[in-house]
C-alpha cells in the first residue's frame, strides 16, 4: 500500500506506507487509539505524547487528594513528566541550528516534534504508519502556525523519502519496538549526515535476566509490539555506523511516573507489568545517544 503526495514542483512522490501485514495492523491500532490517558494529558497544553514520563513527582503540585481539583492536578503532573522525558531526549541531540532538519521516526501525534521546533527553531519531519496520527499532528502544527517547520507523513520508517545525509539528527521515542533493528538503524544511518546524532528512548529487556520475562511478554501482547534486548540495540547500532556516545538507564527515573499513574482514574491495566518488570530487573528504560560515524 502506498500514498501519493505532491512536492512543490508537483512531481508525484511515492511514499511507502505499511508494507507488511503487521505494519497494516499497527497502522489500524494507532488509527483507532483514543485512550483518555493520552488525550486528557495532551489537552493540558496541546502537546500530545505517546510515551511515558521521567523524574520525581512534585507532591506540592498534587495538593490535597480530597480537593475537587485533585484529578486535574494529577493529570497535569503526569503530563509534566512525559514532557520532561521528551526534553531529556532532545537534550541529547547535540547542537542543532535553525537551518537543520530533524527526523522523528514513529512520531505519533507529534508532541516531541513541536517541542523540538520550539527548542531549536529547526525543521522537523515525522513519519508514522497512522494516517489519523499524521492528520492530528499536522492539524496541531497548523494551529500553532508552525506547519512550514513541522510536518508528519504517513510512511514506513524503514523506507523514508528523506535524502541521504539530509538530517542533522534523528530519533525514535518509544517506537523502535515495532521494527527490525538492523533495518531501522540502516535507514537512520542513511538519512543522517556523518557526524549527526541519533537518539532513542526505549524499553528493552535485560540480557542479565536471561530471556524476556512474563511481564515483557504481557507488554508485547498489550501493544502488539516486539521489545528488543539491550544487547540487540548495541549490536545493531555497531553494525550500522552508529557509535554510542551515552547510554543512560532511566529505569529508576520512570518508576515514579508509573507509581503515580497507577493511582489515577486513567489506568489502562498495563501499569503492573511495567512496575513489576522494572523492579525485578527484567526490563529497562534506556536512552541511547549515538554518533553517525
Ligand atoms: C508509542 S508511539 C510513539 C509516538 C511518539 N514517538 C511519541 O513519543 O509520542 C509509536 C509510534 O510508532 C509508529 N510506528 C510503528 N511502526 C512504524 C513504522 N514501521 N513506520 C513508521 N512509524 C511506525 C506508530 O505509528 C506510532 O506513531
Ligand atoms: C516502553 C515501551 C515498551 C513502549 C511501547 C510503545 C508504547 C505503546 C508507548 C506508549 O504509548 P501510549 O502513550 O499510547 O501508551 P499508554 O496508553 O499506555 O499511555
Ligand atoms: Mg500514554
Amino acid at each position: 500500500m502506498t500514498s501519493t503526495e505532491l512536492t512543490a514542483t508537483d512531481a508525484p512522490v511515492r511514499i511507502p506506507g505499511p508494507t507488511t501485514p503487521y505494519q497494516g495492523d499497527i497502522a489500524r491500532y494507532w488509527d483507532g487509539e483514543a485512550r483518555p490517558v493520552n488525550l486528557r494529558l495532551g489537552d493540558v497544553d496541546g502537546l500530545y505524547h505517546h510515551h511515558y514520563g521521567i523524574g520525581e513527582v512534585d507532591r506540592t503540585a498534587l495538593g490535597d487528594p480530597e480537593d475537587s481539583e485533585s484529578e486535574k492536578k494529577l493529570i497535569a503532573e503526569l503530563h509534566r513528566l512525559e514532557s520532561a522525558q521528551a526534553d531529556c531526549l532532545l537534550g541529547h541531540l547535540g547542537d542543532i541550528g535553525s537551518d537543520d532538519t530533524l527526523v522523528d521516526a514513529g512520531c505519533g501525534r507529534g508532541g516531541s516534534m513541536v517541542m523540538a521546533h520550539q527548542r531549536f527553531g529547526c525543521k522537523v519531519e515525522g513519519v508514522t504508519l497512522s494516517a489519523k496520527q499524521a492528520e492530528f499532528a499536522n492539524r496541531r502544527a497548523q494551529e500553532l502556525r508552525i506547519q512550514d517547520h513541522v510536518r508528519a507523513r504517513v510512511c514506513n520508517m524503514l523506507a523514508t523519502p528523506f535524502e541521504t545525509g539530509q538530517a542533522a539528527a534523528s530519533w525514535n521515542n518509544e517506537s523502535s519496538m515495532y521494527v527490525d533493528l538492523q533495518d531501522l538503524f540502516a535507514e537512520h544511518s542513511r538519512v543522517l549526515k556523518v557526524g549527526g546524532r541519533y537518539v532513542t528512548i526505549t524499553g528493552c529487556w535485560n540480557p542479565r535476566y536471561g530471556q524476556p520475562s512474563k511481564w515483557v511478554s504481557q507488554i508485547n501482547a498489550h501493544f502488539e509490539c516486539n521489545i528488543h534486548s539491550r544487547r540487540e540495540y548495541l549490536r545493531a547500532m555497531a553494525d550500522n555506523r552508529l557509535v554510542p556516545q551515552a547510554v543512560v538507564d532511566l529505569t529508576r527515573d520512570t518508576l515514579p511516573y508509573w507509581e503515580l499513574r497507577a493511582t489515577s482514574s486513567l489506568v489502562t491495566g498495563i501499569e503492573e507489568a511495567f512496575i513489576n518488570s522494572y523492579k525485578d530487573g527484567s526490563f529497562q528504560y534506556l536512552l541511547i545517544a549515538a554518533d553517525r560515524v
